[in-house]
């Protein structure tokens, strides 16, 4: 099944001696991901410049991230509120924000992209960009569900060019799976990893393939649950309660979905089944569609499987 086929398998043991440090980074895309990352980054010491389409976003963006900080120093700081608002202020001194990406993209080392899961606008958006940063800059996508290569497809830095996968809550989940693609060069690759390890998080390498690891599993095991649920096999509640107590999950399929967002889960399960349509993991769901057709896209917008207002 040339669907499933591998690229390239890279060691985390490589040198990286040669790897460029990672200082300023770009993050196009202020939403769930992109304003974590953001928050992450500014947090270890880098500088962002954080980008969306507009001003609005940009706004929620930060207000997002100082919200999420004051529930890090509430831990971090329990017994040094002083200290802990310091450190927000500092972190946010380190955010700049931005409504150009190629003005952004011209002082980075790391421009990295985390914008609606579609390919069309994730390789419009990297073509552009690739005329305007300067030629050491590494390029990278946050995409869930994407082959890195084929974004990659629109530059002419494929050597410079890798995937950086976090995941949703950025600042609690402590991996990063990072792609090398077959023209991914080993200078980048280690740079990646630096970047990941520097931020906090564990790397793990993956190959260029459909979900990488995470979600290659994850994301069959979530679609199976709702199947089983417009089977009539089972009660969202009770899914989600069997799999929190029965798996040790700390979220049931439907809490997640409604947490990750079901835009993003669509996009996933359209492009799978567009690119393998005789397999039944990834086969569309009537629900799911019908949800996010009526703009129903989880936390996000107040409702999804669930209701949050
Ligand atoms: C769907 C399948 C397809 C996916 C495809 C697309 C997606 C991807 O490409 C990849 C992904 O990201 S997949 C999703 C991965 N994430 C998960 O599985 C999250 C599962 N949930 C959890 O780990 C916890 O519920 C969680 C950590 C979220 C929350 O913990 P708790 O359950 O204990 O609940 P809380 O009481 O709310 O939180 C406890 C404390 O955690 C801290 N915290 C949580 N969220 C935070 C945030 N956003 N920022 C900062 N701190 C945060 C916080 O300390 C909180 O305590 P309080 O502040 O006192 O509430
Ligand atoms: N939601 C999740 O749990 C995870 C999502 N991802 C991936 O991260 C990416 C973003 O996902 P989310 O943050 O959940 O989406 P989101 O919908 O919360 O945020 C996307 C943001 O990108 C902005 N945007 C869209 N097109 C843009 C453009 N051309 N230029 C600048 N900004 C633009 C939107 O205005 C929005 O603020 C997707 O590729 C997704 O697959 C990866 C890991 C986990």
């Amino acid at each position: 099944m040339a669907f499933f086929t591998h690229q390239v398998c890279r060691g985390l043991s490589s040198s990286a001696v040669r790897a460029a440090a990672i200082k300023h980074v770009t993050i196009i895309g202020g939403g769930q991901m992109g304003a974590g990352i953001a928050q992450v980054a500014a947090s270890t010491g880098h500088t962002v410049t954080l980008v969306d389409t507009s001003d609005d976003i940009l706004k929620k963006a930060v207000k997002g991230i100082e919200g999420s900080l004051k529930r890090v120093v509430k831990k971090k700081f329990a017994d040094k509120p002083e200290a802990g608002e310091e450190f927000i202020q500092k972190v946010l001194q380190n955010v700049s924000v931005s409504t150009d990406a190629g003005a952004a993209a011209q002082s980075s080392d790391l421009v990295l992209e985390a914008i609606v899961e579609n390919l069309k606008i994730k390789q419009d958006l990297f073509g552009r960009l690739d005329k305007l940063a300067p030629t050491h800059t590494i390029f990278a996508s946050n995409t869930s569900s994407l082959p890195i290569s084929d974004i990659a497809s629109s530059t002419n830095r494929l050597d410079r060019f890798g995937g950086l996968h976090f995941f949703n809550p950025v600042p609690m989940m402590k991996l990063v799976e990072v792609i090398g693609t077959s023209a991914t060069s080993q200078e980048t690759f280690d740079s990646l990893l630096n970047f990941s390890k520097a931020l906090g998080k564990t790397p793990v390498s993956c190959k260029d393939t459909p979900g990488f690891i995470v979600n290659r599993l994850l994301v069959p095991y979530v679609l199976e649950a709702i199947r089983l649920h417009e089977r009539g096999h089972g009660s969202k509640e009770d899914i989600d309660i069997a799999m929190k107590l029965g798996a040790g999950y700390p979220m049931g399929p439907f809490e997640l979905s409604d947490y990750v967002g079901l835009d993003t889960m669509k996009f996933i399960m359209d492009g799978w089944n567009e690119k393998d349509p005789d397999n039944p993991l990834f086969a569309p769901s009537e629900m799911l569609n019908k949800l996010v057709a009526e703009g129903k896209y989880g936390k996000k917008t107040g409702e999804g499987f669930y209701k949050y207002k």
